[in-house]
């Protein structure tokens, strides 16, 4: 499998207020062509950071050590074109004031060079994929007229529609009911199958993260403590601090996450 995306040795600090303060440390890591990598760790472990890095879409001033490299690319990767983004907020990347239909059809003229006309018709194709329900009604509202988990749907649909090498999904289910965070991460896997995506899914939720990725990292204080195949980060975690998130998602109530072999 070709490799997408090599994170080399990377650190991210922002500036502000006159101070400098460093986020991300000495990160690396490699994505490969199609592979679904879950990104996790506690609130301000510095996740969405490294998403943002990944994208070019750090404040100006941040300071940035080390590398990401697109090997299959020749020329600087392109939002939109060669990396779509999913938030935890759909309202974040949708326009209110713009129909359904002319925020994903932009997408499709400005990257894919379509006319109105066939990213229009592009436009409804990719709101079937994601499973809109009358998807020619849904080109003509507005995001408000849509529920949460419909608009996330749009999201997705934006997010695919030059069909990126790359999608990342921050926390994109999080503000979502159970039932429609399950529906959305089953919408997830069958598009990155579909299109060959690599998928960078970035949670808190390790037994969420273990449903999706073939691959875990876990990061701590802008560290990278351990990255594996899902399995065995669930299974036999080798670090005390992904013991410790397991525990922690390990309530009481909570069903066990590892596998009846792996409990006998
Ligand atoms: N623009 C910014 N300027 C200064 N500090 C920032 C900025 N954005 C984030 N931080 C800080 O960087 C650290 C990492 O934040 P980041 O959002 O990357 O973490 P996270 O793991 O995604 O957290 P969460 O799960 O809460 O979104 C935090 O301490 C945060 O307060």
């Amino acid at each position: 499998m070709s490799v997408r995306l090599t994170v080399e040795k990377l650190g991210v600090s922002y500036r502000g207020d006159g101070r400098e303060t460093e986020v991300l440390k000495d990160v690396s890591f490699e994505l490969r062509a199609g592979e679904r990598l879950a990104i996790i760790g506690e609130s301000g472990s510095g996740k969405s950071t490294l998403a943002l890095a990944i994208a070019g879409l750090l404040p100006p001033g941040s300071r940035v050590d080390g590398d990401v490299r697109w090997p299959e690319l020749e020329r600087r990767p392109v939002n939109g074109r060669d990396l779509g983004f999913v938030f935890q907020d759909p309202s974040s990347s949708l326009n209110p004031v713009l129909t359904i239909g002319e925020q994903i059809a932009e997408v499709a003229r400005a990257h894919l060079g379509r006319s109105w006309r066939e990213a229009y018709e592009h436009a409804e194709m990719l709101l079937g994929r994601v499973h809109l329900p009358d998807p020619a009604s849904a080109l003509r509202a507005f995001p408000h007229q849509l529920s949460g988990g419909q608009r996330q749907r749009v999201a997705i649909a934006e997010a695919i529609a030059a069909r990126p090498g790359l999608l990342i999904a921050d926390e994109a289910t999080s503000a979502l009911d159970t039932i429609v965070q399950a529906e959305i991460v089953r919408l997830l896997e069958e598009l990155v199958a579909e299109d060959g995506m690599s998928l960078l899914f970035i949670s808190h939720d390790i037994a969420l993260a273990s449903q999706i990725a073939d691959r875990i990292a876990v990061f701590r204080h802008g560290r990278l403590v351990e990255i594996g195949d899902a399995g065995q980060i669930v299974d036999a975690p080798r670090e005390a601090y992904t013991k410790s998130l397991l525990a922690a998602h390990m309530g009481l109530d909570t069903p066990s996450l590892l596998a009846p072999e792996a409990v006998a």
